[in-house]
């Protein structure tokens, strides 16, 4: 191990540029449904988004994730009709005209985007007693969400659009890509090169859900505080 003094060393400020490069990424980062170019994403370029979601934080620092890689055409044609199969069941859950609007939008774009990313976490990866997970169960699959947010906003910078897919039946995704039954399934992603996004999210667009006033998300030493 080294010595523990050495490892610290001056924390290294941004410039206004790098600091507005962060932000333009985060205000800029969208769910891709339906936008995908067919260009192939080059390996080191999925290598550098891989890289950055491995730099996440995580819990115990017990690196929970594991990402399969799927380009099969086949592979990703099985996970669409598992897709369509959940959604179908997930649209019968809404009522009468949510029902309508909720089967006129986009979920997903799993065929086209050349290249599938399912995200497991691995809840044994260090043990069972895990240094900060010890009162708390989910803390492995918050890590690895984070693990997932550094790869979307890396692909934002890298011209790639990301599109979280999440209505499946687990079984169903564990089925096709033979993942273990410990562990468990955090997302399937769909990437690949965009040249257009919405300038705000899709949901918002399309009147599904607008994005919360800030204000009345923020408490002040306490639950339902808000400042006077
Ligand atoms: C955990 C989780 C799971 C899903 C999503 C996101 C997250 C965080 N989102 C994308 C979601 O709809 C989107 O993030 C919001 O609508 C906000 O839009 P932007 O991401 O800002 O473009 C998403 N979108 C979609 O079309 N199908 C899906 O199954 C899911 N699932």
């Amino acid at each position: 191990m080294r010595p523990i003094d050495d490892a610290v060393c001056p924390a290294s400020s941004f410039s206004a540029a790098e600091r507005e490069a962060v932000y333009h990424a985060i205000m800029t980062r969208r769910d891709v449904r339906s936008q995908f170019l067919p260009d192939p994403l080059p390996d080191d370029l999925v290598t550098r988004l891989l890289t950055a979601a491995h730099h996440a934080p995580s819990v115990g620092f017990m690196q929970p994730w594991n990402f399969i890689l799927v380009k099969s055409a086949e592979v990703r044609a099985r996970v669409r009709d598992a897709f369509l199969k959940a959604n179908e069941e997930a649209a019968r859950m809404f009522d009468g005209e949510r029902q309508e609007k909720y089967r006129s939008l986009r979920l997903e774009g799993i065929v086209e985007a050349p290249i599938g990313i399912c995200v497991t976490c691995d809840p044994s990866r260090s043990g069972s007693v895990v240094l900060g997970r010890t009162h708390n169960p989910r803390m492995d699959s918050y890590s690895t969400v984070c693990a997932i947010q550094n790869l979307w906003l890396a692909a934002r910078a890298e011209g790639v659009g990301i599109g979280w897919v999440s209505i499946f039946r687990e079984g169903d995704l564990k089925e096709i890509l033979g993942i273990p039954d410990h562990i468990e399934v955090v997302a399937w992603l769909c990437a690949g090169f965009v040249d257009r996004l919405y300038d705000e999210p899709e949901l918002a667009v399309k009147g599904w859900r607008q994005r919360m006033p800030l204000d009345e998300l923020v408490f002040h030493d306490g639950w339902g505080q808000i400042k006077t």
